[in-house]
């Protein structure tokens, strides 16, 4: 056992002698979440270590998607809503409270902590260390030598999974260097899940090791008792304290300093396919205390991350109530879902409430799910247009409208802020990919559909175009992609497969593609269909594709093109879609064509 838990004044609230009380009635699925002022992290942190209700703990774990069956459940003081399309927020003359710490959806502890059902719940105390977990396998390969490696000292943070000391290197090259340790009980450890967690969390530092916004990574120890993940120590606390003691609200510019640390952290992560999975204001540290200095913010915290596979989509429900995106609750996501909490992290720095809140879980997830965040109410109407814009981008319920990490930095609310550089965004590559696998057809409507881009529209692209090197002519094939890639390659794109889909780009290893055709082929028609103005892009881009691309099609070529199978009659579905006059397409055939294959057709094929 590290030294951390032998300190007498900080018990181990992991041990079973200091056992989290359960919930009263952990069925109970309107079982409040006691209000939550303006809360110092260090009394919330004592609340814990004093053993009081702990309202983290729900121990029952139904289907997160239960609330999509059944009618909302009335809440007290009006924080669930009646309507499923309306926020909660208008049920209040004020706004939100303040951001709290986030609680972790209870699917997320239950699966890690081997809940099967209610009655699997078991007695206080009962899951420390025994139970089903004595045929785990608890080690991990870690060097065993913590103790003579560190010297430990104050606790320093606690969460859900682990606690956090100062600790010291006793020897060898970091000899003398303070460093944060964090200590994660294998009693904890319950289920093969929970085990794995720990296994990737470590594997996902090591691999992302470098960034300057991400907490440093130094080594792992094991012994019996526990893991220790040797990092970084960042003194400057929590960005979630930071937020409370500045009551809430950030000016425009300091909001923006945060948000482009925030996103160049997670456009890194993105790029080498790791999703983070808990992105929250309590998983941002600052480096030192000193606001004024070049204290940095570091994401930590990578237990729930995950690699992903740019093709891939995850389904596990993972994260924390208010930060959650909506198309995690659906089981199909990717990294998006991080751009989502990043939105939700943007709102509450603006405006100081939090966009989606109820007082019940499922009261969150309805939220979450149909309601609109409010713009409206103040400092809101007094905030500039494009912050406004930016958030929205960020919390769009679809998340093929959302914009990327990437695309968030070349928003034109940050882009001038700082000399902010734009890194490289897998996203275009994953449109590229659909581009090359389109018919000549469709690429003639990207084509005219890429001429109606505004330059500020265009700006994101020119960016990427450029971290391509192009070469003298301005063109660029697959070489100048992989260059690019390896540039910024750690072993984590390997785990998350991605020169596997540089393959999938082969048809430019015998080819060049100018600025113009990258236009056509990186431009997302879904984020753009999310403007005011589509329908005039579309209009415009439909008159320019009548001069120079429209032609008399097949019906069973515009088919196979939106991959319909030969069971749908699509004579019938199609017809609309052509005009009798001349056989060429009409307006809405030409914006499924922009639209192509459907995504879950295009997952079949490959
Ligand atoms: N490198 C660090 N330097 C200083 N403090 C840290 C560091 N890493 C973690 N902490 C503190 O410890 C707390 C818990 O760490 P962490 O979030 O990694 O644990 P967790 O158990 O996985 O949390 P969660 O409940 O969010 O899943 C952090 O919120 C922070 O206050
Ligand atoms: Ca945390
Ligand atoms: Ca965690």
């Amino acid at each position: 056992m590290g030294a951390c838990t032998s300190k007498p004044h900080k018990p181990n609230p992991y041990s079973s002698r200091n056992p989290q009380p359960l919930p009263s009635h952990p069925y109970d699925p309107s079982q409040q979440i006691p209000k939550t002022p303006l809360t110092p992290a260090r009394d919330r942190k004592d609340d814990v270590i004093a053993g009081k209700q702990s309202p983290f703990f729900p121990f029952y774990s139904p289907s997160p998607a239960r609330f999509l069956k059944k009618s909302p459940a009335p809440t007290p003081g009006g924080g669930g809503s009646k309507s499923a399309s309306s926020t909660p927020r208008r049920f209040f003359r004020r706004p939100f409270p303040p951001p709290s710490p986030a609680k972790h959806i209870r699917a997320v502890l239950a699966r890690r902590q081997g809940k099967k059902a209610a009655s699997a719940i078991p007695e206080e105390g009962e899951e420390e260390g025994g139970g089903g977990a004595v045929d785990l396998d608890k080690r991990f390969g870690f060097s065993k030598e913590f103790t003579s490696r560190l010297e430990v000292g104050e606790e320093v943070g606690r969460g859900h999974f682990g606690y956090t000391c100062s600790a010291r290197f006793k020897k060898g090259e970091l000899k003398g260097q303070q460093v944060a340790v964090k200590v994660i009980p294998k009693a904890k450890m319950t289920t093969a899940i929970a085990i794995e967690d720990v296994r990737r969390e470590v594997k996902i530092l090591r691999a992302l090791n470098g960034h300057k916004n991400l907490v440093q990574y130094y080594d792992a120890f094991e012994d019996q008792d526990n893991v220790y993940i040797v990092m970084e120590l960042c003194e400057g606390g929590e960005l979630l304290d930071r937020i409370l003691s500045k009551g809430g609200k950030y000016s425009e510019d300091d909001a923006k300093a945060v948000m482009v640390q925030i996103l160049n952290v997670v456009a890194f992560c993105h790029l080498q396919g790791v999703v983070h999975r808990d992105l929250k204001p309590e998983n941002f540290l600052y480096t030192s205390k000193d606001e004024s200095s070049e204290s940095e913010l570091k994401a930590i915290d990578f237990g729930l991350s995950d690699f992903v596979r740019p093709d891939e989509r995850l389904n596990d429900i993972v994260g924390s109530a208010y930060y959650v995106a909506p198309e995690v609750l659906h089981r199909s996501y990717s990294t998006e879902a991080d751009v989502w909490s990043i939105g939700v992290i943007a709102y509450i720095l603006l405006c100081g409430s939090r966009p989606f809140w109820a007082r019940t879980e499922s009261g969150i997830f309805r939220a979450v799910l149909k309601a609109d965040p409010s713009f409206d109410e103040p400092p809101w109407p007094s905030l500039s247009t494009e912050a406004k814009d930016f958030v929205k981008r960020l919390l769009n319920k679809d998340p093929r409208k959302r914009i990327s990490a990437a695309q968030a930095l070349s928003h034109p609310w940050l882009r001038n802020y700082n000399n902010v550089k734009v890194p490289l965004d897998l996203l275009i590559f994953k449109l590229m990919k659909i581009y090359m696998r389109s018919s000549s057809l469709r690429k003639a409507a990207l084509r005219a559909l890429s001429k109606t881009l505004t330059a500020d529209e265009l700006y994101y692209l020119r960016e990427q175009f450029a971290l391509l090197e192009p070469s003298k002519n301005g063109s660029i094939s697959l070489e100048n992609i992989s260059k690019a890639l390896m540039k910024q390659a750690t072993d984590a794109m390997k785990e998350s497969r991605i020169p596997d889909f540089l393959a999938s780009l082969n048809p430019l290893q015998y080819r060049r593609m100018d600025f113009e055709e990258f236009c056509a082929a990186a431009l997302s028609v879904h984020q753009l269909e999310a403007l005011d103005r589509w329908e005039q892009h579309a209009r415009c881009a439909y008159e320019l594709f009548e001069k120079d691309g429209n032609r008399a099609i097949m019906i069973e070529e515009l088919a196979s093109e939106l991959g319909l199978g030969p069971s749908i009659p699509v004579h019938v579905v199609l017809h609309d879609w052509i005009r009798h006059t001349d056989g060429k397409l009409s307006f809405l055939g030409f914006v499924k064509l922009l639209h192509g294959v459907s995504s879950r057709s295009l997952a079949k094929v490959q």
